[in-house]
């Protein structure tokens, strides 16, 4: 489903006049259906390999190449913006931490909106949309209301619902369940397991290498590159 060849990344902090490097010759594979864990120490570049994935960083050198069901084998360093977008909307989908919300949007149509995104009926994108926030146990007295002011744990189940609801092929999700309790931990689990029975494609950092036990196919263990080596 995914196999990524040479990645390397570097950061060029401008007033700094330096750069330096996040990933080096990177390689690695996820096989379809499979769960690939990424491990690693802070700063190691675990995040780095999944935004550039998701295109959100454009890696200097390799290749990720993608089975894509509209564009078949697709190199995503290669890919154009509105071909990246298409495999946003519709086949990778992408989690963490951190909520994009959107001005004067409540969060039932929030989640709502990312299913009418992939062409569902706007009936079966609200119910739809409901069930996955009782899923993620998101307090119906917030479904209409604006999530810039949910706590941490609240926007990130929101967060998940977004991501999940569209069964995306191949899900990324980067520590998703840092600020969550054991309890939305479980559901997160649950929900994992029931992408991975019906044949999505994961990779996921998570810190809580506990949580990670049973789900993961493969470890990815980071090794950083250099201590903050300075490349020019
Ligand atoms: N946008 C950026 N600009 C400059 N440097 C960055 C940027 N993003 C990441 N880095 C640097 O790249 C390196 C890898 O960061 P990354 O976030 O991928 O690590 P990580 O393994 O996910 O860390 P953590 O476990 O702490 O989240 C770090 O040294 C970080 O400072």
């Amino acid at each position: 489903m995914l196999t990524i060849e040479q990645l390397q990344k570097s950061f060029t902090i401008h007033h700094l006049q330096k750069t330096f490097p996040a990933l080096q010759n990177i390689s690695l594979h996820v096989a379809e259906g499979g769960f690939l864990g990424i491990v690693g120490k802070s700063g190691s570049g675990k995040s780095t390999i999944l935004k550039s994935i998701y295109r959100t960083y454009e890696p200097q050198e390799g290749r990720i190449l993608f089975e894509s069901k509209a564009f078949g084998t697709i190199d995503l360093l290669q890919a154009t913006p509105r071909q990246i977008v298409y495999l946003r909307k519709h086949e990778i989908g992408y989690v963490s931490q951190f909520l994009n919300v959107m001005p004067r949007t409540t969060a039932l149509e929030l989640v709502t909106q990312s299913l009418l995104d992939v062409g569902v009926a706007q009936e079966e994108a609200i119910s739809r949309a409901e069930q996955a926030l009782r899923h993620f146990d998101l307090d119906e007295k917030l479904w209409n209301s604006y999530p810039n002011n949910f706590s941490g744990g609240e926007k990130l189940r929101l967060n998940i619902a977004c991501a999940v609801v569209k069964e995306p092929r191949l899900l990324l999700l980067d520590e998703p369940t840092a600020s969550l309790d054991q309890a939305s931990k479980l559901k997160v689990r649950e929900s994992i397991e029931k992408l991975k029975a019906q044949g999505t494609t994961l990779i996921g950092i998570f810190h809580d290498l506990e949580f990670m036990e049973g789900l993961c196919d493969d470890v990815f263990t980071m090794t950083k590159y250099v201590e903050k080596e300075v490349l020019a």
